[in-house]
C-alpha cells in the first residue's frame, strides 16, 4: 500500500475491527487512535462528555505523527469526524487516505450496546453523529456501508481502491 490509511467514523462504527483486519490483509502496521488519547480525554468521555476541538487537537497531532512515520503504509483507526481534523492529519501526512465507515444510528447503537466494558458511553453516539462531516469530493477516500460482514467491508475497500494483496 503506497500511503497510510485512516479508518474513520463515529464511535462503534467498526473502526478498530475493520482497521485491524485491513492491516492484517495488507500486511502493514496497525494502530488505534484510542490508544493515543491523553488520559484527560478518556476521563472526559468516560464521564459522558463529548470531546471538543481543543481536546482533540493534541490527540490528532499524535495521530498525525504516527501517519507521518508510516509513509509506505499503515492503518490507523481514528474517528477524524470533522474536515478540519482531517486537514490537520493531512498536514502531517499529505498522502493519507480515508475509509469512512458509514452506518445508521440504529445499526451502530445496536453494536455499541453489545460491546461491554468500553469507555465510550452509548449516550455520546448522538453527538458523534452530529459532529461527523462526510468526506468531501476533494478528499482522497472511500465510503463503505457497515451493515455487512467485516470481510465484505474490507473487500469493499480493496475493490474501491483497486488494491491487490501481495
Ligand atoms: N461489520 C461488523 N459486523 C458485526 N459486528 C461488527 C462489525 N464491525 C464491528 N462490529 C462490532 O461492533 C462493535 C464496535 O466495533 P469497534 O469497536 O470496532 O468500533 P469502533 O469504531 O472502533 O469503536 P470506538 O471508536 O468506540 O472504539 C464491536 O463489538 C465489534 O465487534
Ligand atoms: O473524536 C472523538 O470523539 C473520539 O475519537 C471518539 O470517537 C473516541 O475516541 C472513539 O471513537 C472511542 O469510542
Amino acid at each position: 500500500m503506497p500511503s497510510p490509511l485512516v479508518v474513520m467514523g463515529v464511535s462503534g462504527s467498526g473502526k478498530s475491527t475493520v482497521g485491524a483486519a485491513l492491516a492484517q490483509r495488507l500486511r502493514v502496521p496497525y494502530a488505534d487512535a484510542d490508544d493515543l488519547h491523553p488520559p484527560a480525554n478518556i476521563a472526559k468521555m468516560s464521564a459522558g462528555h463529548a470531546l471538543d476541538d481543543d481536546d482533540r487537537y493534541p490527540w490528532l497531532e499524535a495521530v498525525g505523527g504516527w501517519l507521518a512515520d508510516h509513509p509506505d503504509g499503515g492503518v490507523m483507526s481514528c474517528s477524524a469526524l470533522k474536515r478540519t481534523y482531517r486537514d490537520q492529519l493531512r498536514r502531517h501526512a499529505p498522502d493519507v487516505r480515508f475509509l469512512l465507515l458509514e452506518g445508521s444510528m440504529e445499526v451502530i447503537a445496536r453494536r455499541q450496546a453489545s460491546r461491554p466494558g468500553h469507555f465510550m458511553p452509548a449516550s455520546l453516539l448522538q453527538s458523534q453523529f452530529a459532529t461527523l462531516e462526510a468526506l468531501e469530493p476533494d478528499e482522497d477516500g472511500v465510503v463503505v456501508d457497515v451493515d455487512q460482514s467485516v470481510d465484505a467491508i474490507v473487500q469493499g475497500y480493496l475493490d474501491a481502491s483497486n488494491l491487490e494483496e501481495d
